[in-house]
C-alpha cells in the first residue's frame, strides 16, 4: 500500500495512475551508470565486456556499409549482422536546406511551411558508438572505442565517409582531441537506444543531416530512433515557418538556466543564445493560468524585457514543469476517491494550463501525457465522445515510444478507441461518486 496525499492506494487499485499505461506510466528503463567504474562493473556483471565493430549493410550483396556500429557483445546476437534492407522512406524533396547560421556554424533551415507532427527527414546513422564513450573520455578505459572507430571507418561507403568528414568538429579546434573521426562522433551523436540490451542500451548515432540540427532550449523538432529499421525520424513539434531554423534539444530542458548553460558549455562548447535563454520580448502565455498549481506562473510578464527577471521566471516555470507529473498523479488519485473535493473542471483545468505553459516555454514535446490524462478523465466520466476526441489526438501525435514497444502501445490505444468501455479508467469517477452518495454521513 502507498500513501498519496493521505489517501491509501493499493498497487493493484484501478485508480493508481500506473494502471493507465503509456504515456502516463512509462516502463522503467535501465539508467546509465554514473561513473566509468560503475559502467565497467555493469559490463563485468553482465559477463559481456567485449566491444566490436560491425558494419551495417542494406543486404549481404552490398559492397559498402551505410553504418559503422561499435557494439557491445551483449547486443551482437540480437540484431541482424547484415541485411538491414533499404532505408525507410523520407519526404522528397526534403522540406529543409543546410545553411550557414551566424554564430553556430551550419544548421537546418525550413524551406517551406512544416506542419506540427510532420516528418522532416528519416535517415540512418553513419556511425553508432556506445554513449559511455561520449561521456567519459579516459583513453585508458574507452580508448578501445576510438581504435575501433578508426579501424572500421574504411569499410563505410565513400559517400558516407565524405558526409561524415564534412560534419562539425569543434573539439579538435580546441586541442582536446587529435583525431577528426573521434571528434566528429562526440560532437554529433544523437541518442539511439537499443532496447534489447539488458545492460547498456545507450548508444549515439551520427547522422548526415539530423546531426546538423542546432540546439534550442525550446526546440521546434524532435528525433526518435527506431531500432527495427535502424533509422531516426526528425519531426516537427510545432508549426515551423519557411526560413525558420529547425532545432532540437541537446539537454534536459527542465533544469534551470545556469545549469543548462554550463552543460552546453562543457559538452558542446557554446553558450546558448536562443530566444528561450535571451528573450527579446516578454514571454507571454496565450492566456492567464487558472489552476492554483500554475498560479505562480502568472506573475511573470512585464511590458519591457528585464532579462534576469525573465530568466528567473522561466526557471520557475520549468521547475513547475519538472514536478507537474507528480502533481498530476496526486490530483488523479484524489479525484477518484469518494471523498474528492475536486471538480471535474478543476482537473481538466490543470491539464489545459499545463499545455499552455509548455507552449510558452517551447516544450510542446511534453504535452503528450496531458492529452492522455484528458482522454482518461473523459473515460472516467463515461464520456465516449471526449475519450475518442483526445485519444485520436494522442494517436495522431508523433512522440511514440521507440522500437518494438511502439506497435504494442499503439494497438492498445486503438483497441480502446474502438471500444472505450475496455479502457482502464472507464466509469471510475462515476463509481466514486456513487460510493460517496451511498456512504452515510459520519
Ligand atoms: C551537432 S553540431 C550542430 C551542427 C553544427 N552547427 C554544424 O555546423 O554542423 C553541434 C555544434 O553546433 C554548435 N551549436 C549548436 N547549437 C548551437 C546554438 N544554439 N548556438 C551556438 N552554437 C550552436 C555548437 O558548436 C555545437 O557544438
Amino acid at each position: 500500500m502507498a500513501s498519496l496525499n493521505g489517501l491509501r492506494v493499493s498497487q493493484t487499485d484501478r485508480t493508481d495512475p500506473s494502471s493507465l499505461g503509456w504515456p502516463i506510466h512509462v516502463k522503467p528503463v535501465v539508467q546509465l551508470p554514473k561513473t566509468p567504474e560503475l559502467i565497467s562493473a555493469t559490463l563485468k556483471r553482465a559477463g559481456r565486456q567485449e566491444l566490436f565493430f560491425r558494419t551495417c549493410r542494406e543486404s549481404f550483396q552490398s559492397t559498402s556499409a551505410f553504418c559503422l556500429w561499435i557494439i557491445h557483445e551483449d547486443l551482437c546476437d540480437e540484431y541482424p549482422p547484415e541485411g538491414w534492407g533499404p532505408p525507410p522512406e523520407s519526404p522528397t524533396p526534403p522540406p529543409f536546406s543546410i545553411e550557414t547560421i551566424s554564430g553556430s556554424g551550419r544548421g537546418m533551415v525550413a524551406s517551406r511551411f512544416i506542419k506540427s507532427g510532420e516528418t522532416i527527414v528519416v535517415e540512418r546513422p553513419i556511425v553508432i558508438y556506445p554513449i559511455i564513450y561520449g561521456t567519459y573520455d579516459e583513453r585508458g578505459v574507452y580508448g578501445v572505442v576510438e581504435d575501433l572507430l578508426e579501424a572500421g571507418f574504411p569499410a563505410l561507403g565513400e559517400t558516407e565517409r565524405l558526409l561524415y568528414l564534412d560534419l562539425w568538429n569543434c573539439k579538435t579546434l580546441t586541442g582536446t582531441l587529435g583525431n577528426q573521426i573521434r571528434g566528429i562522433s562526440r560532437m554529433n551523436g544523437l541518442c539511439t537506444r537499443f532496447t534489447r540490451s539488458k545492460h547498456l542500451p545507450f548508444y549515439a548515432g551520427v547522422f548526415p543531416s539530423i546531426s546538423r540540427c542546432n540546439h534550442s532550449c525550446g526546440p521546434n523538432a524532435s528525433a526518435t530512433f527506431d531500432e527495427e529499421t535502424m533509422a531516426t525520424r526528425l519531426f516537427a513539434r510545432r508549426p515551423i515557418a519557411p526560413g525558420e531554423q529547425i532545432t532540437i534539444s541537446y539537454i534536459d530542458t527542465e533544469i534551470p538556466y545556469a545549469f543548462h548553460q554550463e552543460e552546453l558549455k562543457t559538452k558542446y562548447l557554446f553558450t546558448c543564445p536562443c530566444n528561450y535563454c535571451k528573450p527579446t520580448k516578454p514571454t507571454k502565455p496565450s492566456r492567464p493560468f487558472k489552476h492554483p498549481y500554475w498560479n505562480i506562473a502568472n506573475q511573470t510578464t512585464n511590458k519591457y524585457v528585464d532579462l534576469p527577471a525573465e530568466i528567473y521566471a522561466s526557471d520557475i516555470r520549468r521547475e513547475q514543469i519538472a514536478f507537474r507529473m507528480d502533481h498530476a498523479k496526486k490530483l488523479w488519485v484524489e479525484w477518484l476517491s469518494p471523498s474528492s473535493k475536486q471538480s471535474d473542471k478543476d482537473l481538466v483545468q490543470f491539464h489545459e494550463d499545463a499545455m499552455v505553459i509548455l507552449a510558452q516555454e517551447g516544450l510542446e514535446s511534453k504535452r503528450i501525457s496531458h492529452i492522455a490524462y484528458l482522454a482518461h478523465v473523459c473515460a472516467a466520466l463515461k464520456d465516449e465522445g471526449g475519450f475518442r476526441r483526445w485519444g485520436s489526438i494522442l494517436i495522431s501525435l508523433t512522440g511514440w515510444p521507440e522500437g518494438r514497444d511502439r506497435l504494442e502501445v499503439m494497438k492498445t490505444w486503438k483497441d480502446w478507441l474502438c471500444d472505450p468501455t475496455i479502457s482502464p479508467a472507464w466509469g471510475l469517477r462515476l463509481m466514486a461518486r456513487g460510493k460517496a452518495q451511498n456512504t452515510p454521513p459520519a
